[in-house]
């Protein structure tokens, strides 16, 4: 999308934003506005193709149920929860935080705020104590996404660890809740689906189960390009073609899984802090254009 494309854009809904504050319920006629709304959300996203079918259809699921109420037809909620499987970086944070904004404008969840959890927010060291905790959380969480990355940690203690009491919490938290939070569990996807086999409950569940593939580099681009312009920077072709090599290299280094996105992230941001030293060691006038462009030397 261009630039001017996507000001246009911004400005279009922010209008439809105010008129639509005056609205005090989402109706089939503001439904096509939020769709509008979550297409803008979903285009940042780069690949990820899944999670905007999954987003495309909660929205046409909604729609229908609305045009089906006027009509005196049966509806009723369906359970959200999700398994995110992917490496690092692979944007399975990006894309909760996003479910739990849109859940929130299509009045499934109530606040749609975000809590991100691990193990140690969950277990507890002593008997009784695990219990408190995850539902504390669970507290915490309601009317929003509870988000626990690394769940399988949750099983990693053996026979006699509590991590067996979180996830039996939170099985009898989705059973009562009436939908009243989504609970997305996220993780490398080798280790989840153990996890998830381990715990003969889980999978029936969680109907909603996602794939978070690696970036091509043609993909990685796009994104650090993102970065970029939402950074007000521009950067030359010399500059985009170091940052490939570097990634390459990363990649081709097996000790730990890459990153992606937050590899990308690391090195715009690195790039931007250099290219903060090299504009101050020279002496020359700090227009615009040097202010703004990363070179490969900044990489
Ligand atoms: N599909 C995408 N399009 C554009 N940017 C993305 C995408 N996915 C991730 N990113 C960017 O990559 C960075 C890391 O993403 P995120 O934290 O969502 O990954 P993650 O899979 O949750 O990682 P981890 O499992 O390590 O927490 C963020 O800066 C995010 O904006």
């Amino acid at each position: 999308m261009s630039y001017a494309h996507e000001q246009k854009t911004k400005i279009r809904v922010r209008l439809r934003e105010k008129e639509i504050k005056k609205e005090p319920h989402v109706n089939t006629t503001n439904i096509n506005y939020l769709l509008q709304k979550a297409e803008f959300e979903l285009e940042k996203l780069i690949g990820v193709e899944n999670v905007k079918a999954m987003v495309r259809e909660i929205y046409a699921w909604v729609h229908i149920n609305r045009c089906r109420e006027k009509h005196q037809l049966k509806t009723e909620a369906h359970s959200m929860h999700m398994i995110f499987k992917g490496n690092p970086g692979t944007g399975k944070t990006t894309a909760a935080r996003l479910v739990g904004r849109l859940l929130k404008d299509l009045g499934y969840l109530s606040k749609g705020h975000f809590i991100e959890a691990e193990r140690a927010d969950l277990v507890g060291e002593y008997i009784g104590q695990t219990a408190q905790k995850t539902r504390e959380l669970l507290q915490k969480a309601h009317g929003g996404v509870l988000f626990i990355d690394e769940a399988y940690a949750l099983n990693r203690g053996g026979e006699k660890d509590f991590g067996k009491e979180a996830v039996d919490t939170l099985v009898k938290a989705m059973d009562e809740g009436n939908h009243s939070f989504i609970l997305i569990l996220a993780g490398y996807s080798k280790e989840m689906e153990q996890f998830i086999t381990l715990n003969p409950g889980l999978p029936s569940r969680f109907p909603i189960q996602l794939d978070f593939p690696d970036f091509s580099m043609d993909q990685m681009m796009m994104i650090a390009e993102n970065m970029l312009q939402s950074r007000d920077y521009v950067w030359t072709i010399d500059a985009k073609e170091k940052l490939k090599k570097k990634l390459d290299d990363q990649k081709g280094r097996a000790r730990e899984p890459f990153s992606n996105g937050r590899a990308i992230r690391n090195a715009i941001e690195k790039a931007i802090r250099s290219h903060a030293v090299r504009i101050v060691k020279e002496q020359t006038e700090k227009d615009i254009d040097a202010l703004k462009t990363l070179t490969e030397r900044d990489f």
